[in-house]
């Protein structure tokens, strides 16, 4: 995590390249970030904009936000791609489902074409699961390579759980050496179920990849990522494009 803290309740997407933008409360990061997206996808006339969304229960205030009244008529929906950093084994009726979360909360109210949602595939085959996800990533993006100036994702959102894990890249696990996988799985040691997850090399073809953490429960490890003493798997992101932390004052402090 970049040093440099730049403290901010205000609206607005002008946070500089490897940031870490603290804002007053968890609303005010929902409103920076919808503002973010919002630009991105005005600024980026041609093409798709992709967007890979992070699971829990953070970022359930933005999804809102996106589908509101204040966003939902703003965003150009049909030239959005919505993807998913990780996603537990369980239907995506179930409530423990990062798609039922994110369909609750903005993909009911908006009007988004069916084929730009691209939620995870849940088969009790995790293997099989993500080698199709990953094919369905390769059909989006054109290629079975990624390629250095040419980024899958324009933005990836990622969460931070207290363990250190981001998207389903949990601590010990094998998934972190993976070096060639777009898609893998893992089974974290102390929380249910099994989940696919976007790999290391996926997340790095991004144009920004943005950390979204808020509440004191992260205030601890927000501080022990920030210091870099310990292996963390969310330490470890890295992106082509530009890395930044949105981080309410509960979690990155004043
Ligand atoms: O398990 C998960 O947790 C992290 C963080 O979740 P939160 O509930 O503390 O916001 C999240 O990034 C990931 O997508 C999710 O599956």
């Amino acid at each position: 995590m970049n040093d440099k803290v730049e403290n901010t309740g205000e609206k607005g997407h002008t946070a500089k390249t490897g940031y870490v933008l603290v804002v007053s409360d968890a609303n005010a990061q929902a409103d920076y970030l919808a503002s973010s997206i919002l630009h991105h996808a005005e600024e980026k006339k041609e093409g798709p904009l992709r967007i890979a969304l992070s699971g829990g229960s953070t970022p359930k205030r933005l999804y809102e936000l996106l589908g509101s009244e204040e966003y939902a008529n703003r965003i150009p929906w049909h030239r959005v791609h919505l993807f998913f950093g990780d996603e537990r084994l369980v239907p995506h009726t179930d409530e423990a489902s990062n798609f039922h979360m994110v369909k609750e909360a903005l993909l009911n109210h908006v009007d988004i074409p069916f084929r730009n949602v691209h939620p995870m595939p849940v088969l009790e085959d995790a293997e099989k699961a993500a080698a199709l996800y990953q094919a369905e990533l390769q059909a989006e993006y054109g290629s079975s390579e990624l390629q250095k100036g040419k980024p899958l994702f324009d933005i990836v959102l990622l969460g931070l759980g207290a363990d250190g894990h981001t998207a389903s890249l949990f601590p010990g696990t094998p998934v972190l050496q993976e070096k060639q996988k777009w898609v893998s799985w893992s089974v974290p040691s102390d929380a249910p179920h099994t989940r696919l997850t976007l790999t290391y090399p996926a997340i790095e073809s991004s144009r920004f990849v943005i950390f979204v953490v808020s509440g004191e429960s992260k205030t601890q490890i927000i501080r022990e990522v920030r210091d870099g003493d310990k292996p963390y798997p969310s330490a470890a992101i890295k992106t082509e494009g530009e890395l930044h932390w949105v981080l309410d004052k509960a979690a990155g402090g004043e």
